[in-house]
């Protein structure tokens, strides 16, 4: 890619999510990966071109030097800072406009610091042998928080039976986020179990939010419309996805040949998502991996063995998680500790690396953090990063990109879901992989109260929990909308 010579022509909008807009180059497997900010600040907040080198930098420097030793050397692609011409990039910000959801354009993207990240396209296959020529599918899942809080510190005994994604969705319910809530449930997805694995995807196709899309040829031909009203149309995507799983001149009708097709795209992913070269397994324990909110019957949660391949993506992702070990209830008073001792020692703040550089150094921070509070400040430092990791991996999102090959397509990586079956060459990554600002806790903090106050009040009317620790009435000042709420004393 020549920088001096970018033409706005030979690049087209691909996505976006809250924080950035990806463009993808038409000829090259490459996207540009670019800031946004709230229209309201976008004026006052924008940075100079080196303070937002920087900021770029140090999402490249955490991937590399944070994310992938704890995610693995094989799925993260950690991309590279690039300065653009301010030109090129204001006529790519006009060409993209048209193609934006509606439900991001309360951003705009970054047009004043000319900086970008620039990472492979994975929804492309870096080595596409395949004999066939069909473009490659690419299934992008944000799975979500995959396990329940065991920490001490929780107080409300709901975050030990039902899993934060469970919780959350009927609190965007009630904000306008989503119209319909999702059956998916993380706990299901990472649970090993093939049975409810493929459950917990068919949930994510039938609803996919923000969770669940898929890619054709690098163009996207399925994910949640901004029109939410709308019910995804099943049989489309089955049209899309016939050639690759059902043989020509198969004889099947319609609607038994999309519920073939569907469960046979179900089984691909299952497949790759559990896919290791390692044949040890990560036991997962019993009361982590199973959320009450699960529409699975309980038998099946209860008899089911829980396991994970070691070192498959979700094994990866799901360990990184588990690094909040004391959940935001226990987490806060370390935040806070920090909050004082940064005031009595502003000097520290660097050498602590509150914000970064996401070095060895910081790493070594995680991983050496004492396992008792000894009172220190390097323990409520390791942990308060401890949680920053693992809310990055708990946002983050997996991408499989899988092509068709024959027998004799010789693979390193290849599905082989049965031999009667099509064999697919496939690849596994992770995307998202941001730092999460420090001065976010204060924010999660609150975010849970709200979540799971609003779902012991919707869902559990009379529910046992408030009844016992409420004693007066009053008015939830951190609430946007000031609902009313039961207060523990
Ligand atoms: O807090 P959550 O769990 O709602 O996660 C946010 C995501 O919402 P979700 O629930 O996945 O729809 C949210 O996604 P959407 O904008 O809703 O698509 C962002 O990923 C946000 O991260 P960031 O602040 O942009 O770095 C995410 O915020 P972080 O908590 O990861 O900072
Ligand atoms: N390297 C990549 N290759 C292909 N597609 C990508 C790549 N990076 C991002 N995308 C696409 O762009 C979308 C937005 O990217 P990303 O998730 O990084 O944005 P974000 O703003 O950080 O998201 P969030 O809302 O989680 O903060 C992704 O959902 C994915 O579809």
């Amino acid at each position: 890619m020549e920088l001096d010579k970018m033409d706005e022509n030979e690049w087209k909008y691909h996505g976006e999510g809250n924080k950035s807009l990806v463009v993808s180059n038409v000829q090259h497997a490459r996207v540009l990966r670019l800031l946004k900010y709230s229209t309201e600040d976008a004026e006052n907040s924008h940075k100079t071109t080196e303070q937002a080198f920087r900021h770029i930098q140090n999402i490249v420097d955490y991937s590399q030097n944070v994310m992938k030793p704890l995610l693995g050397e094989k799925y993260v692609h950690n991309g590279e800072a690039v300065k653009l011409p301010l030109d090129f990039v204001r006529q790519l910000s006009l060409k993209v406009q048209q193609e934006r959801p509606e439900s991001r354009c309360d951003k705009v993207m970054d047009t004043f610091s000319g900086c970008a990240l620039c990472l492979p396209n994975l929804t492309q296959l870096s080595c596409c042998c395949s004999r066939e020529h069909r473009p490659p599918l690419c299934i992008e899942i944000k799975p979500k928080c995959g396990f329940l809080p065991s920490s001490r510190h929780v107080t409300k005994d709901i975050k030990n039976k039902v899993c934060r994604f469970c919780m959350h969705q009927h609190f965007k319910l009630a904000h306008g986020k989503w119209k319909r809530l999702s059956r998916y449930c993380p706990l299901d997805l990472f649970s090993g179990n093939k049975q409810r694995m493929s459950l917990a995807i068919k949930h994510l196709i039938e609803e996919p939010q923000n969770n669940f899309k898929i890619f054709k040829g690098g163009e996207c031909i399925y994910s949640c419309k901004d029109d939410a009203d709308v019910l995804q149309d099943l049989d489309e995507l089955a049209q899309h996805l016939r050639p690759y799983f059902l043989p020509n001149g198969s004889l099947m009708n319609g609607h038994q040949s999309s519920k073939v097709v569907l469960n046979e795209l179900i089984q691909v992913i299952v497949s790759a998502l559990l896919s290791s070269w390692d044949p040890r397994k990560t036991h997962l324990s019993e009361g982590r991996a199973r959320c009450e909110a699960s529409l699975l019957h309980r038998d099946l949660l209860r008899n089911t063995n829980h396991c994970l391949p070691k070192d498959c993506v979700l094994d990866k992702i799901l360990g990184t998680q588990m690094l909040d070990s004391l959940d935001i209830e226990g987490l806060n008073p370390l935040f806070k500790r920090v909050e004082q001792h940064l005031q009595d020692f502003p000097k520290e703040r660097s050498s602590l690396q509150i914000d970064g550089p996401y070095s060895q150094s910081f790493l070594e921070k995680i991983q050496k953090c004492p396992t008792e509070d000894d009172g220190s400040i390097e323990y409520a430092v390791g942990k308060v990063h401890q949680y920053r990791v693992a809310m990055t991996a708990k946002d983050c999102s997996i991408m499989i990109t899988i092509a068709t090959c024959g027998e004799e397509d010789g693979l390193d990586q290849s599905l082989e879901i049965q031999p009667s079956k099509p064999r697919f060459t496939y690849s596994v990554s992770i995307l998202d992989l941001d730092p999460k600002p420090y001065e976010s806790i204060p924010h999660q903090s609150r975010l849970d109260s709200k979540i799971v106050n609003h779902y012991l009040r919707s869902t559990l009317p009379n529910n046992q929990e408030l009844a016992n620790q409420s004693v007066f009435l009053g008015w939830d000042r951190e609430g946007e909308d000031c609902t009313l709420v039961f207060h523990p004393v």
